[in-house]
């Protein structure tokens, strides 16, 4: 890797301030690009965003809506949601030099039903990709309370020299050469944590909670298994990691807007001003669990809400009367 020493940060959101934040605090020089000139003059100026409010941009942080100035940077981590990764990703693809890519967004692309590495290839084909996954609140991560995720890459030098430069006093990092595995659990559980928010807003007990997070894990673990991934990967950070996190706090919008379909929102109102990306997810899982014949029913309850072809009583009776099964 190229100018060791410089990390880049496409994507000024909550995650991308806080990732930029702590590659600064492990030690790089950090450009943070985005795309609104006007909130990246402000961000400069005044080293602080509502998107992530009470936090400072740390000083070896430059906010820019220059694109080039990513150009020389190691390695840039495309920090902006699932959805608009394609996009960002060929907007990074001529700049100058050869920085591997590391998709920061949990989700999978609607339509082409791409996980995230499979975007950055397909977008920017010069360049090597990774995946950073893992139970991480952008306002921990920013606070520099502790954290841990993983960061995979097909190459295991790659993933190894990417944990190295982003390992910090807070931040830990485990290195996987298993790619898909840690882009599922993180598409993955933000789907399954719109049905425990659900559970949660309607009042259905912490008992329900509780089955939905085991039983969406082994919808999660089905999945993940139909599409290579390592169970070691699914049990770790960024599968049952993440999945626990954000399935027991509200302070993930993803549990926060099934919380607020539970107590009788709608979509559009639950959806509104924060990104819940298990919503724009839930259809390309399902699709993809029922085209490899895998069996994902709180998934596709959440689905169906959203599709407004189920209420919450009505996926409540379904999955509580499915054929008696086996433990699996
Ligand atoms: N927040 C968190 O705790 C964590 C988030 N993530 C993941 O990170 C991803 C981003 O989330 P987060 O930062 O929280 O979201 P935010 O809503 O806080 O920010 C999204 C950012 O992406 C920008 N953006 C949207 N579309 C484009 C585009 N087409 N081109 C360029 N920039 C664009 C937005 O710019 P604009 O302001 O101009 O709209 C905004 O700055 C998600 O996939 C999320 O799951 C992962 C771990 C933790
Ligand atoms: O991915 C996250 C924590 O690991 C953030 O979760 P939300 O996107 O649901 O806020």
């Amino acid at each position: 890797m190229a100018s060791e020493s410089v990390v880049g940060v496409a994507g000024a959101g909550a995650w991308g301030m806080a990732l930029a934040n702590a590659a600064a605090a492990a030690g790089s020089e950090v450009v943070l690009w985005g795309r609104d000139r006007a909130g990246m003059a402000a961000l400069a100026a005044t080293k602080a965003s509502d998107r992530l409010p009470g936090v400072r941009l740390a000083d070896r942080v430059t906010a820019t809506a220059d694109l080039g100035a990513l150009g020389p940077c190691a390695a840039i981590l495309v920090a902006t949601p699932a959805q608009a990764t394609r996009e960002t990703a060929e907007r990074l693809a001529p700049l100058a030099g050869s920085a591997p890519l590391v998709a920061c967004a949990k989700g999978i692309e609607r339509g082409s039903h791409a996980f995230m590495t499979e975007v950055l290839r397909q977008a920017a084909p010069g360049r090597a990709a990774a995946i950073l996954s893992g139970p991480s609140f952008a306002a921990d991560v920013a606070a520099g309370l502790p954290t841990a995720v993983t960061l995979a890459a097909a190459d295991d030098a790659l993933a190894r020299s990417l944990c190295r430069l982003l390992h910090g006093p807070n931040l830990r990092l485990y290195h996987s050469t298993d790619v898909r595995g840690v882009e599922i659990g993180g598409a993955a559980k933000n789907v399954l944590a719109i049905a425990c928010g659900v559970a949660a807003g309607r009042g259905l007990g912490a008992s329900a909670v509780a089955a939905l997070v085991a039983r969406g894990f082994a919808e999660l673990r089905r999945f993940g298994e139909a599409f290579g991934a390592r169970s070691q990967t699914l049990m770790g950070l960024s599968g049952l990691g993440d999945l626990v996190l954000t399935c027991s706090s509200p302070q993930s919008r993803n549990f926060a807007f099934g919380l607020a379909l539970g107590r009788g929102e709608s979509v559009g109102r639950a959806g509104a001003g924060r990104l819940a990306e298990g919503a724009f997810t839930a259809r390309a899982l399902t699709e993809m669990a029922r085209a490899r014949g895998v069996d994902m029913p709180i998934a596709t309850c959440v689905e169906a809400l959203l599709e407004g072809a189920l209420d919450v009583e009505g996926a409540a009776r379904a999955l509580l009367g499915r054929p008696q099964r086996g433990e699996e």
